[in-house]
């Protein structure tokens, strides 16, 4: 029971999404049922309907979430229901609904990208300011007042939008600094690990076969030590870019290493995989350069097999690139022993 509890708290401190649509859950149940129970007890049905509908959303939203990790849809799900049903209990409620805007335009910048947010409450305020002035003495009981909700509503979700800006932006910073290279851009080796692994999963449940490439600049020592350090770290930088360029959407491209990387293809068999290097190393002969001349590199790949772990199926991709160096540098060679030269 106590581990059980541990797990969901892991679970949630590390999905903030999902802890933001699980706590909503809670929130609708123990703070908005006991509305939805009073309104439907005082024959208000249309606004005991709306909590209703709010509070079992929260929780349709807050199931699915949790079963499928799948924490957009909901999300999406619980902007629209909640908005819709808000702008119906201050049509009905009067001032007494207007309250519930506030903690609306929260949630809606907790549950979907700012943007959307902001649209959202946009258009809760727009149908609100509509129906007051087609059905005159509903909503607001003056103009001052509406003006002065219009203009407390949209300062609430301009200063919203700017913050969930904000956080968005250092989200992302942070997470490209947990999982990308700071020179080059490809990915890290931690993110590499994880990769390899999910490509192991998919090969047992899916049987959809992955390759490997370990790549290895050829004499890079010489480049640093003729024309220095940071024309080595250009190099590196456009054999990235050529790569990311040469390759499809969902290849990665990991830093393996000092001038190391290994390039992960999904959904490849032995002949892609000879193939994607043939083509890199066309590439790379035609586009990477030093001052000094072009620049090469050696390859070493395999293809996974059934039930291999990770960490060997790295380790005979490296053994070949091992054998493509000691056979002289500028090779490929493919864990079948068959070796393709460059002419
Ligand atoms: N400029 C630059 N150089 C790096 C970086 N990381 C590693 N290196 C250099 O890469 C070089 C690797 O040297 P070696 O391991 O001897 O390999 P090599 O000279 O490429 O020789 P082979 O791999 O045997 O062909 C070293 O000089 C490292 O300093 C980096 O981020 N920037």
């Amino acid at each position: 029971m106590g581990r059980r509890f541990n797990r969901v708290l892991a679970r949630l401190r590390k999905d903030f999404q999902l802890s933001i649509i699980c706590l909503m859950g809670f929130f609708g149940v123990l703070g908005i049922s006991p509305y939805a129970v009073y309104r439907l007890s005082q024959g208000n049905y249309a606004v005991g309907i709306a909590d209703a509908i709010i509070v079992l959303s929260t929780l349709f939203a807050m199931g699915y979430a949790w079963r499928t990790g799948d924490t957009r849809k909901p999300g999406l799900c619980l902007m629209v229901v909640a908005s819709l049903c808000a702008t119906l209990i201050v049509i009905k409620l009067g001032i007494n609904g207007l309250f519930w805007i506030y903690p609306l335009i929260l949630l809606n910048f907790f549950m979907v990208p700012p943007l959307l947010a902001l649209l959202a409450t946009v258009a809760v305020l727009v149908a609100l300011v509509a129906y007051s002035r087609l059905i005159p003495g509903t909503v607001f009981e003056s103009d001052y007042q509406m003006l002065s909700f219009i203009v407390t509503a949209m300062l609430s979700s301009t200063l919203s939008f700017i913050f969930a800006q904000r956080a968005s932006y250092q989200r992302k910073q942070l997470q490209s600094w947990a999982t990308r290279d700071a020179l080059t851009g490809a990915r890290n080796r931690r993110v590499m690990d994880q990769e390899l692994k999910i490509a192991v999963a998919n090969k047992r449940r899916h049987h959809i076969s992955s390759a490997v490439l370990v790549i290895d600049m050829d004499h890079f020592k010489q480049v640093n030590d003729r024309f220095g350090h940071a024309v080595g770290d250009q190099v590196l930088v456009s054999f990235v870019e050529l790569t990311n360029r040469c390759f499809r959407h969902e290849d990665r491209l990991f830093r393996f290493g000092g001038e190391e990387f290994l390039l992960l293809l999904c959904n490849t068999s032995e002949k892609g995989l000879r193939a994607a290097a043939l083509q890199l190393q066309a590439q790379i002969a035609e586009h990477l350069k030093s001052p000094g001349g072009p620049v090469t590199v050696s390859m070493g790949g395999a293809v996974l097999y059934g039930n291999e772990r990770w960490q060997d199926w790295l380790q005979r991709a490296d053994h070949q690139l091992y054998e493509a160096k000691r056979a002289g540098r500028n090779r490929i060679h493919i864990d079948t022993y068959q070796v393709v030269e460059m002419a």
